[in-house]
């Protein structure tokens, strides 16, 4: 029920931004708030990461239904002590419907997260990419950490 509580809190917090950026800021407007290393550029798209397959809604509406029903068993079934994996789960779920929401109201996605990464300018993003990255993250952690714990007890 925690990892439910999890989404619902990066939806709520992924749509908030959002909105704000949508209402607040005209598209291309950036605000500088580490110079050289973050700003908030408000973006639109419509693709996947790094814009790719833009416009391909059903296959973005298919692809997220499957990673939510996929989820949402994986959480039902996991055990109670895997408290860490359900927050992982959780995040990803959060992630995977924020972004399922603006697809299906706006059919594109408000990204403003700007960061260069040394001086690569990382594709802008929002907080439901973010959701979905470190629960994506956490979960190979977890699964990188169970086998090296299995590999001791052999
Ligand atoms: C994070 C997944 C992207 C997210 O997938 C989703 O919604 C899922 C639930 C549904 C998609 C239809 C399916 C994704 C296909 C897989 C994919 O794409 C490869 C991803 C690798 C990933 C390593 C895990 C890299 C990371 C990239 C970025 C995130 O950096 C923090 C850059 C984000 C910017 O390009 C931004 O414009 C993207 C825009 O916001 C729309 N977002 C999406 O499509």
């Amino acid at each position: 029920m925690l990892y439910y509580m999890i989404a619902l809190l990066v939806i709520a917090l992924d749509q908030l931004t959002k909105w704000l950026v949508a209402t607040k800021m005209k598209i291309g407007e950036s605000v500088t708030i580490i110079p050289n290393a973050l700003y908030i550029t408000s973006h639109r798209n419509r693709g996947a990461a790094w814009g790719i397959l833009q416009g391909q809604f059903w296959l973005f509406y298919l692809i997220t239904i499957v990673v939510v029903i996929g989820l949402v068993i994986y959480i039902q079934r996991l055990p109670r002590e895997e408290r860490l994996f359900g927050v992982a789960l959780g995040l990803m779920l959060g992630g995977a419907i924020g972004n399922f929401i603006d697809r299906l109201i706006r059919k594109e996605v408000v990204d403003f997260i700007h960061t260069y990464i040394g001086t690569y300018n990382f594709p802008i993003f929002n907080i439901a990419d973010s959701a979905l990255c470190i629960g994506v993250a956490l979960v190979f952690l977890q699964t990188f950490m169970m086998s090296a714990k299995e590999k001791e007890n052999e």
